[in-house]
């Protein structure tokens, strides 16, 4: 067994010590060698009356075991006079135990002002008036070991207690502050709930009967020596003991939400109270009030991305969309149209991707993959949707930066489609900040169909708080002329034809919009540029076939207008990948840049 604790030298007092738990305390400490002042006014549980007996009892009980103590007959209200007789007995402090109490029971409603003060008297200020006291005695000399008594009303309070719950949760805040006051002192404040069957409890008809013979006082003292213990460092506790049950409390603080300053409304908080409340394995614990700020302010001096305020990354990241879309053969069609399939009337290659006729031989091209997922997240966007539980990504401001598609087999004429969204990474690009969005897409069977990456661009809102990550530089173009070059006229209303396909983005249709983000007009699509440029690479290098598609990647390097010329020059750096550059002709700007695509041998199954 480990060494014995004892309080040899040291001087305790306890408050209300005649009985029940203040009785055990003194016993326990007067037994291991303490000095202890047994303060009892002899009252009974309502405070009525004055006797020294219960107090005489106590010391003459403790002189017994060979220990030394003193009786204190003063009310905690006077605590200084208790205080006195410790130092005149004594000549010092080392322990202090606020235990004595009294109850005024009774429902608010019926209750008088005088029933609320004499509880706040007794139990606030008595502690107030005794800690008060102790206080300069225990800093000067470095010591001092403090215990509140509090109770599960104060924690959570109780029907007919509020004058008394007011007053223990009181206490609770008086300890702590206590505690962050004492501690480079090498003062020791702690508080703790009983559960026992006292006097107090037995009047109150608080626990059951039958529970009482359980609740002994005496199995709360041992904590409470414990922590008035030389060895004993902890300092700020609140702990629930009785019945041999031992236990600390702390607070818990919901992760929460940080809802944009500029937008704030009671609606909003209504909209976000589920989040705002929830507890979940991201609730925070906070050894005290410094800690919770800082990880709060942590939270907001970070993650940005575009300019937003307080974006939640942490929710962000790990939240989750699944999605739901179908596409019809006229919908995939339309989109083929849209990225400029078919315009030559004596070109037969790609009337396979237009009539609906074709039967077997119908196609899809495989860059309408981008589609379904833009369209479900252009219209939460309009809708004023966050992207993700805790991304409100500032769309206005985005350019569509990036982007990755990877096929695992073509696509089927029409299909039912589900896709999960997260958040791949957002990161800080100096001036500006970029978000990376990535879907995955399987068929209504869960058979996985392709695979998406959407980049965002933020220009001029840095990713505060984001890491920065520079950017893997385009691999050089060979230094031949290009293998392969298509060039194609884009139409003058080619973003009206492609919003058609679920592209809703005002910036490409309207002018007020476009010129309201900063731009002279309204400009293309960056996946319809895209979709050419696919569209290029599959006639230059898949013998038309569609279905030889694996992936592409493009970094969107500058605006396209409607009615420019798009030239895909096409370099082959294997059997199965292609490298390329799309430039707008007239005003002689490369558009797309990066640009890669690898084939399948053969067709996947
Ligand atoms: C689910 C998802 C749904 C998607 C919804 C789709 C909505 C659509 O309707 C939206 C659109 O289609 S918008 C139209 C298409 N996009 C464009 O036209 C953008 C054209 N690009 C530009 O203007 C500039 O490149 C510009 C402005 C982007 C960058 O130029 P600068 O500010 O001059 O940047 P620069 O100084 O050159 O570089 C700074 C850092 O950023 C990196 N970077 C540059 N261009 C990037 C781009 N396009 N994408 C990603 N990162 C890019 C640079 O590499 C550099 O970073 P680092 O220092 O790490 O290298």
């Amino acid at each position: 067994m480990s060494q014995e604790i004892r309080f040899d030298g040291k001087v305790a007092i306890v408050t209300g010590a005649g009985n029940g738990l203040g009785r055990a305390h003194a016993l326990l400490l007067g037994a291991r060698g303490a000095k202890v002042v047994v303060n009892d006014l002899g009252v009974t549980t309502a405070g009525l009356g004055t006797s020294s007996e219960a107090a005489d009892a106590v010391v003459a009980e403790i002189k017994a075991m060979g220990g030394e103590a003193v009786a204190d007959y003063h009310s905690v209200t006077e605590g200084e006079k208790i205080v006195a007789t410790a130092l005149a007995a004594f000549g010092t402090v080392d322990i202090l135990i606020n235990n004595a109490g009294i109850l005024r029971d009774t429902s608010f409603h019926k209750m008088t002002e005088e029933q609320w003060d004499l509880i706040q008297d007794v139990h606030v200020k008595g502690a107030f008036r005794l800690t008060h006291a102790v206080w300069p005695i225990m800093r000067d000399k470095g010591y001092g070991r403090i215990v509140m008594t509090a109770s599960g009303a104060g924690i959570f309070g109780n029907f007919g207690q509020c004058n008394y719950s007011t007053a223990k949760s009181g206490l609770i805040g008086f300890a702590n502050s206590l505690a962050i006051e004492g501690a480079a002192k090498n003062i020791r404040v702690n508080t703790i709930a009983p559960i026992a069957a006292s006097r107090m409890v037995i009047a109150s008809g608080i626990f059951p009967e039958e529970l009482h013979a359980k609740l002994k006082v005496e199995d709360v003292a041992p904590l409470v020596g414990w922590l008035c213990s030389e060895e004993c460092q902890d300092t700020g506790g609140l702990f629930e003991v009785g019945g041999g049950f031992h236990a600390k409390y702390r607070w818990e603080r919901s992760y929460g939400r940080f809802l944009h300053t500029d937008s704030l409304s009671p609606e909003l908080v209504r909209e976000n109270w589920e989040r705002i409340t929830r507890f979940d394995d991201k609730a925070v614990h906070h050894a005290n009030g410094g800690e919770g700020f800082k990880e709060l302010f942590e939270r907001m001096a970070g993650n940005a991305i575009g300019g937003n305020q307080y974006v939640d990354m942490e929710v962000a990241a790990n939240a989750v969309a699944t999605l739901e879309t179908e596409y019809t053969q006229t919908d995939a069609a339309l989109y083929a149209l849209a990225v400029g399939a078919a315009k030559d009337p004596l070109d037969r290659t790609e009337l396979l991707y237009i009539n609906e006729f074709k039967g077997e031989e119908f196609r899809v091209l495989p860059t309408m993959a981008v589609l379904p997922a833009t369209q479900v997240f252009l219209k939460a966007v309009l809708a004023g949707k966050p992207t993700l539980e805790g991304l409100e990504l500032p769309f206005a401001k985005g350019l569509h930066g990036e982007q990755y598609t990877e096929m695992y087999r073509p696509l089927p004429p029409k299909a039912k489609l589900k896709h999960t969204m997260r958040l791949k990474e957002a990161l800080d690009k100096g001036k500006s900040s970029v978000s990376v969005l990535e879907i995955h897409t399987t068929d209504e069977n869960g058979t996985p169909l392709y695979y998406n990456e959407f980049t965002s661009f933020y220009t001029g809102t840095p990713g505060a708080g984001l890491k920065r990550v520079p950017s893997v530089p385009a691999a050089p173009l060979p230094d031949r002329a290009p293998d392969y070059v298509i060039a194609e006229q884009t139409d003058i209303n080619q973003a009206l034809l492609y919003r058609l396909c679920g592209d809703w983005n005002p910036m490409h249709v309207d002018p007020d919009y476009a010129q309201k983000a900063g731009y002279e007009k309204p400009f293309l699509h960056g996946l319809c540029t895209f979709g050419y440029a696919g569209r290029h690479v599959i006639k230059a290098f898949c013998n038309n076939d569609s279905r030889l598609f694996k992936n592409i990647r493009v970094r969107f390097a500058a605006i396209v207008m409607p009615g420019d010329t798009l030239e895909t020059r096409m370099w082959r750096e294997s059997p199965t990948r292609v490298i390329f550059e799309t430039r707008a002709v007239e005003r002689d700007v490369v558009v797309l840049k990066g640009g890669s695509v690898e084939i399948f041998e053969q067709v996947p199954a």
